[in-house]
């Protein structure tokens, strides 16, 4: 509830009735009320005629013409939806009705009609695109029955609180349908346009439902670190860390020795030539600088999954998991891939390959029920606008059971294909590539697929090794649009193939030696996975390009703003 109530005065000078208002409550550390309050409520905002209330947002489209201005102001609360748009319409008149759009307006209270008598002051101001207001008003009907199946309330103005005006030949996005590939541009405006707003909206929402569906499960959210040296895939696509203290004289100080690795060269090959300090700057012995020992003179990398560390409190707590940013340095220009990524990484303990894939089949139905359940409006928007079929898609995934085939299964079904010809030849031992990944799940069995049981060589090195040795216990499931939206396995619970998996993959012990602890001290079977979250956002809304799921991408290229 609001501190300040405001009194409907200028509804008693209307001659409203205004004994009994409900009241539309100001946001609680917000100087305003959200048109989602009035709208969102099931009655589209009559019981709170003649409230007084204060709305604030930014103009989304206006016109003007002498006696009469029309704005539309948004305030990011409400979806857009197909009967017309959460907004808040203002006319500025004492004359007739002037619909913006009548025709995307049907039926729906989707936005408050805001009428301003051409007195107050700020009036002639509000109209262009980007124009911030806070403006105070009353609610009451629309004066006739035909503007009452539009709309079942509107705001008529008392004074404007704040107006920020717009320099609208250099606003970038006072267009209103731009490419979303435009928007990228503009990445601190974008989230005002219908499209980002409602995929921001969807990504919240896919958020706090993974919060409640591991929260529910008795999963235990950790944080684990973004800065690491830990390599958890051994692929080496990690991104260095590097300071900006260039100055020898900053680095005057007694720095550690440190293990330097040059591209190129392995760990116990550097470990071979000692280091050396020269003017405090770490220098290798052939007389380079290291730079590669830049974290306080020790190397640092972002992580690219926090799975190696969340296993240490799994075998601890029991089901834990993480959810936050990795990072992966791969030069990859796809629409699925970026630079930096979300990814939600379960492990939970006791548990083996089987108890894996029934979790990220849970999971990722109870994704899709919860954006039908909570966010339906924005859903049908996007499907409107991006994905005819993206609101069924969640209802199928929802409700109906993943296929399972394991990887030899996969092969071979893709081998009898005779209508596509593949860039890439199916043959046991290749890691399939996203058009496999697409076809088994669009053409083959249109519904997502969990492929387990992978070649060892193909995977990474903390993943069990299944009795034929020739196959890992590791699962994807994919999608249909996106192909590999998780990956995961049983770990590798037995210390001596562990060690044995890390020496054919010709990777270090050293930097693996904590990890290896947790299988010499207490081991358990254990399993987990990572879901990359906007391949699941790309997955439910249907938008193409993984850049305009997260709300400032970073790609080969990109990192400004
Ligand atoms: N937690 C996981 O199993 C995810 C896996 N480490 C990956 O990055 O694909």
């Amino acid at each position: 509830m609001a501190d300040v109530e405001v009194e409907p005065v200028a509804a008693k000078m209307e001659g409203l009735e205004v004994e009994k208002v409900a009241s539309a409550p100001m946001e609680k550390y917000s100087q305003r009320v959200l048109v989602k309050t009035i709208l969102g409520r099931e009655d589209g905002g009559v019981g709170l005629l003649g409230q007084t209330i204060i709305v604030g947002g930014w103009v989304k489209t206006g016109r003007s013409s002498a006696n009469v201005s029309f704005v539309e102001l948004n305030d990011g609360s409400c979806p857009a939806n197909l009967q017309g748009k959460y907004v808040a319409a203002l006319r500025i008149a004492n004359g007739n009705y002037v619909f913006m759009c009548p025709e995307r307006i049907v039926s729906h209270a989707s936005y408050i009609e805001v009428v301003v008598e051409p007195h107050i002051e700020g009036a002639s101001h509000v109209t262009l695109t980007g124009t911030s207001i806070l403006v105070e008003g009353f609610l009451k009907e629309p004066p006739t029955e035909e503007l009452k199946l539009k709309q079942k309330v509107e705001l008529s103005v008392v004074k404007f609180i704040h107006i920020g005006t717009v320099d609208s030949k250099n606003y970038p996005i006072s267009k209103t349908r731009l490419k979303l590939e435009t928007l990228r541009e503009y990445l601190h405006l974008r989230p005002r346009t219908n499209t980002i707003s409602a995929i921001a909206r969807v990504r919240n929402a896919l958020a706090f439902a993974s919060h409640t569906f591991f929260n529910q499960n008795k999963f235990l959210y950790v944080h684990t670190p973004i800065l690491t040296t830990s390599d958890c895939e051994g692929a080496g696509e990690m991104f260095q860390v590097t300071t900006l203290l260039n100055d020898a004289e900053k680095r005057k100080q007694e720095i550690p020795p440190t293990l330097m690795v040059m591209p190129g060269e392995s760990q116990p090959e550097a470990l071979a030539k000692a280091p050396k300090l020269i003017a405090g700057i770490p220098h290798r012995e052939d007389g380079k600088i290291d730079y590669t020992a830049d974290f306080f003179a020790r190397q640092a990398f972002l992580t690219v999954s926090g799975q190696l560390q969340v296993e240490g409190y799994a075998c601890a707590l029991g089901s834990v998991y993480t959810f936050g940013p990795t990072f992966r340095a791969e030069n990859s220009h796809t629409t699925r891939h970026l630079a930096e990524f979300w990814m939600i990484e379960p492990e939970i303990a006791f548990a083996d390959l089987k108890d894996d894939m029934n979790c990220a089949e849970d999971y990722i139905k109870f994704l899709c029920q919860w954006l039908l359940d909570h966010c339906l409006d924005d859903m049908e928007f996007l499907a409107k606008m991006y994905d005819k079929t993206a609101v069924e898609r969640l209802r199928m995934v929802a409700s109906t059971p993943f296929v399972r085939i394991t990887y030899t299964e996969a092969v071979e079904t893709l081998q009898k294909v005779k209508k596509k010809k593949f860039e890439k030849k199916v043959e046991w031992g290749i890691d399939l590539a996203s058009e496999h990944e697409r076809y088994l799940t669009e053409e083959i069995y249109k519904k997502p697929v969990i492929v387990y049981n992978y070649p060892k060589d193909i995977k990474a090195f903390y993943m069990r090794l299944n009795d034929d040795g020739k196959t890992v216990a590791a699962m994807d499931v994919l999608v249909p649009k996106v192909g590999e939206l998780v990956g995961g396995s049983q770990r590798e619970e037995r210390l001596d193939v562990l060690i044995q998996r890390l020496e054919e993959m010709k990777l270090p012990k050293e930097p693996y030696e904590w990890y290896l602890d947790l299988r010499r001290f207490g081991t358990v079977k254990h399993a987990g996975f990572g879901l990359g979250f906007e391949r699941m956002i790309l997955f439910a809304t249907g938008i193409e390009n993984i850049r305009d799921v997260i709300p400032f991408p970073r790609y080969p290229g990109r990192a400004d703003l």
